[in-house]
């Protein structure tokens, strides 16, 4: 089958909802729109005017696909493979991820009941909207789904970024580092530096085998610029948008295709000893959702990081709980 039809197959009745027609919502669809994997994609947004808008301009591009785009309702979401949450608040040049919380937590607490009502018993949840570990976490609450069909964005965006860096760093492709950022998508998040790997070989043994110093200093700049890229670009620009569409259809993928796909994906769960928390970890993407399988071995020092990730989400998922 060439590979034209393998993806029109993929897509079948595919149908993705979108929340949210924003800067990110609107960039998700239109990478979805190019990647030819849904058959129809709806926005749905509170700004009526803004979602007609960007349908009609996007139904222009999707002229040149096998994919339709319209907007709709959130009874849109039966028969949706997955519903994508990018509605919500920004950062303003300056502001941190958790100074979003309690708007984005009110606004999961109105959206996310009807969505929830109106999927279908496998539809998938992924979560773009900050601070997005909270929100997955609201977002497992709130629609009473099981842990595994709410995928946050999480470290995706970061593991992307930290593998540009070293890409950068050590002269070859991104992709071909094997690394990844767990924990929070935000300022506690860490790298897992004891897993990092290239030809299979940890850092340090590669630059052996290079012929070349281990810089850690540098390492560490690299981890330093993949903590600060949200907040260096939103400085210049106002806002991030390309890297997590292009985040979110690498998770849609493996989701369409059951691909059983593994990227660093926030999910409910106990992590170093944190419980009821939601932060990202290896998990392996399929039809039905995101399962981490596999516990990380991660060292002393990268657990005791990751605990003091967990604590600080779960704090941050304390002060907008409901009391009992
Ligand atoms: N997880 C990640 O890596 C990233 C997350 N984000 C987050 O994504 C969210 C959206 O960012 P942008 O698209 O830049 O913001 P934006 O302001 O461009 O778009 C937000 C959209 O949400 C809509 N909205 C507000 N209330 C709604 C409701 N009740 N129902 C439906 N739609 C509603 C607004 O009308 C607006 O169109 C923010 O929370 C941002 O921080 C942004 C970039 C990366
Ligand atoms: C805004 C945001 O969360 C990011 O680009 O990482």
């Amino acid at each position: 089958m060439s590979q034209t039809l393998k993806l029109e197959a993929a897509a079948g009745s595919t149908k993705m909802v979108i929340v949210g027609a924003g800067s990110v919502g609107t960039t998700t669809a239109y990478a979805l729109l190019l990647s030819g994997l849904a058959a129809d994609i709806v926005l749905i947004d509170i700004n009526q005017a803004r979602v007609e808008g960007e349908v009609a301009d996007l139904g222009h591009a999707a002229h040149f696909t096998h994919t339709r785009v319209r907007s709709g309702t959130y009874a849109d979401c039966a028969g949706a493979t997955a519903v994508i949450i990018t509605a919500g608040a920004n950062q303003k040049p300056g502001q941190t991820r958790p100074q979003l919380v309690a708007a984005n937590h009110a606004l999961f607490a109105s959206i996310i009941p009807p969505i929830a009502a109106a999927s279908s018993p496998d539809t998938i949840l992924v979560v773009a909207t900050n601070p997005a570990d909270v929100l997955t976490h609201a977002a497992v609450r709130l629609s009473g789904f099981p842990p595994y069909r709410v995928i946050g964005t999480g470290t995706a965006l970061d593991t992307t970024r930290l593998r540009r860096e070293l890409g950068a760093h050590f002269g070859i492709s991104p992709r071909s580092v094997h690394a990844f950022v767990v924990g929070e998508h935000g300022d506690s998040q860490l790298p897992a530096w004891s897993l990092a790997n290239i030809c299979g070989m940890r850092l340090p043994e590669y630059c052996r085998q290079a012929g070349r110093a281990h810089d850690e200093a540098e390492m560490e700049a690299c981890a330093k610029r993949t903590r600060d890229a949200a907040y260096t670009i939103i400085e210049r620009k106002g806002k991030t948008n390309y890297g997590i569409a292009s985040v979110i259809v690498a998770i849609l993928e493996p989701i369409v295709k059951n691909a059983d796909a593994i990227m660093t994906v926030s999910q409910v769960g106990t992590y170093a000893g944190v419980e009821d928390v939601a932060l990202s970890m290896p998990c392996k993407i399929n039809r039905r959702g995101a399962f981490q399988e596999v516990p990380l071995p991660l060292d002393e020092r990268e657990t005791e990081l990751l605990r003091r990730s967990a604590e600080s989400i779960r704090a941050m998922i304390m002060s907008v709980a409901a009391p009992e």
